[in-house]
């Protein structure tokens, strides 16, 4: 993929990297930088503060963060906000271009408090803002806050003033595996050209309240030179890549796929995956199931053929898989509400199958015994769409590893055993074998529901086999997904949407993206 339009996340180290070839081997200087940055901020606080009634403190560190807040904090006092500004290190502390734009700063006439020299005033004058800027530290915090910055961090957290963070909340890492750190909890963050991995990470990601990115003129070879291949996914990537479908089309070319689980215990997963499958558009949609079950889900399902496997215990037989043919459908789900009695040799079964294979729910558990198979690939794309606890599972790590280390755990994953993963969650994040990921940016907790995971797994089988860039489908089913569940809270309360809810919305998620 690519283009131009693509929004980069990053780590700290990453965007070092970025800047510098930005500095170095593009031309633009880090004066030039620091410079858009801060009017890219200060446009965005414009639109946010209204001159009359507000006071506003910009609070200044020691590194290019507190840069950011010379400008920022010159820009506001020259467009007449009362605006005060407060430097927390020692001026010495303060090099480089940050030390550039505090000398600019000067030379227009303007005055900062120093934290050091009055640190009482400081905090007699806190309580009276109703705007803080918060340039404190930015992506080069490493641990846990030093004094006095954990100090005036809890002073500023205590607050009733809208915080507004510049690039990061103070003392939040930028990438996964650090610890969590106490840094400021802000209303809103202006994130500078590219997300850190963080802002899609709980816990950092509370810290980050409403974000929004400002783009500070860093051009897109600066992040392919880098290496950098983590990308947002957003609404207009959907929009760009939703099939189109020919007036003269016919259904076998929409995909035919096959839809394999269900258990005498857990008759309804199947029938989410193959109605969220027939509303997300798939031309043709086989169930197999264990034959005791068949009337359950044709019940709902009335679209959809069958295939009766062979029973045992209320489970496919365990060698009931062998009596099925492959050859007609394009794509197989499998692992809905399947059941754990028995075990399958999934990776056996489908080594030479040529179509796409999305795997989840009970099949995970069947394929983690035997993963070691699956690291030579097989012949046609493989997805397994884990929760953290799945992915836990899979990887023998816990769930609070997972959910701390969500980029590394599923890319690693996806390299080793030659699969896209879709790790969900808030943020879901899919990553492929060569190690490309992207991170989901709809979706609500009406999701965390039973049902949710069947029907997305259901929507991922139909849209691969609509797109011919079979990721680019993935990546529009998570997208809608979540989409179809933002529009239903908009009517009603996020407690009470079910995945039928999900399904029944999806005609209308797909409407709203294709006419936006
Ligand atoms: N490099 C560039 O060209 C640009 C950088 N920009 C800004 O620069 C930021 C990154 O700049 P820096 O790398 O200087 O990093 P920071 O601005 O985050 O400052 C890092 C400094 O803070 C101190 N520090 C680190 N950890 C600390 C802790 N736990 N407690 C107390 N003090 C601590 C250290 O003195 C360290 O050098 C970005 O977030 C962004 O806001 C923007 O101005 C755009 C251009
Ligand atoms: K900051």
């Amino acid at each position: 993929m690519g283009g131009n339009a693509d929004m980069y996340v990053v780590t700290g180290d990453e965007m070092r990297r970025i800047d510098a070839f930005t500095m170095d081997q593009v031309g633009i200087s880090d004066m030039m930088l620091m410079e858009n940055a801060g009017s890219a901020v200060f446009s965005r606080l414009l639109q946010r503060i209204e001159p009359s009634g507000s006071r506003i403190l910009v609070l200044i560190g020691t590194g290019n963060n507190g840069g950011d807040g010379f400008v920022i904090g010159r820009k506001l006092m020259e467009a007449g906000f009362e605006t005060d500004i407060w430097v927390v290190p020692p001026d010495e502390k303060i090099r480089g271009a940050a030390k550039g734009h505090a000398d600019v700063f000067a030379k227009c006439g303007h005055r900062y408090g120093s934290f050091e020299k009055d640190s009482s005033l400081f905090y007699e004058k806190l309580p009276s803002y109703t705007h803080i800027i918060d340039c404190l530290l930015g992506t080069g915090v490493k641990g846990e806050l030093r004094s006095p910055y954990q100090e005036v961090v809890d002073a500023v957290n205590r607050t009733h003033a809208c915080v507004i963070s510049v690039d990061m909340p103070s003392g939040i890492p930028a990438e996964e595996g650090a610890p969590a750190a106490a840094g400021i909890r802000a209303d809103r963050t202006m994130i500078l050209q590219a997300p850190k991995e963080t802002t899609f990470l709980f816990p950092y990601a509370e810290s980050f309240g409403e974000w929004e990115v400002a783009d500070i003129g860093i051009p897109d070879c600066s992040f392919k030179n880098s290496g950098i291949t983590k990308y947002v996914r957003g609404e207009s990537d959907v929009c760009r890549t939703l099939p189109k479908r020919k007036a003269n089309v016919h259904k076998g070319a929409n995909g035919k796929g096959l839809v394999v689980g269900g258990s005498r215990g857990m008759p309804g997963a199947l029938s989410l995956t193959t109605l969220a499958a027939l509303r997300t558009g798939i031309g043709l949609c086989t169930v197999a199931l264990p034959e005791d079950i068949r009337l359950l889900v044709t019940q709902n399902a009335a679209e959809a053929t069958l295939v009766n496997l062979p029973s045992q215990d209320g489970e496919i037989a365990p060698d009931g898989l062998e009596a099925l043919d492959l050859t007609p459908y394009d794509g197989v789900a499998i692992g809905p509400g399947m059941g754990r009695a028995h075990r399958y040799d999934l990776y056996g079964y489908f080594r030479v199958f040529k179509g796409t294979v999305v795997i989840d729910a009970d099949g995970l558990n069947h394929l983690s015994r035997e993963l070691e198979n699956w690291k030579d690939g097989r012949d046609g794309l493989t997805v397994i769409t884990p929760h953290p606890g799945e992915m836990a599972v899979l990887t023998g790590k816990t769930i609070k590893e997972v959910e701390r280390n969500r980029f590394s755990i599923s890319r690693q994953f996806a390299r080793e055993h030659q699969m896209v993963v879709v790790l969900k969650g808030p943020y879901t994040i899919t990553s492929t074998p060569e190690g490309e990921q992207w991170v989901n940016t709809s979706g609500n907790p009406a999701l965390a529901k039973g049902g949710s995971g069947d029907v997305l797994t259901g929507m991922i089988l139909a849209s691969v086999l609509q797109h011919s860039h079979k990721i680019e489908g993935i990546l529009n089913a998570v997208y809608v997904h979540g989409h179809a569940a933002d529009q239903l809270i908009h009517e009603r309360d996020e407690l009470g949407v079910t995945a039928s809810d999900v399904i029944n919305q999806l005609p209308r998620a797909f409407h709203s993206l294709r006419y936006p």
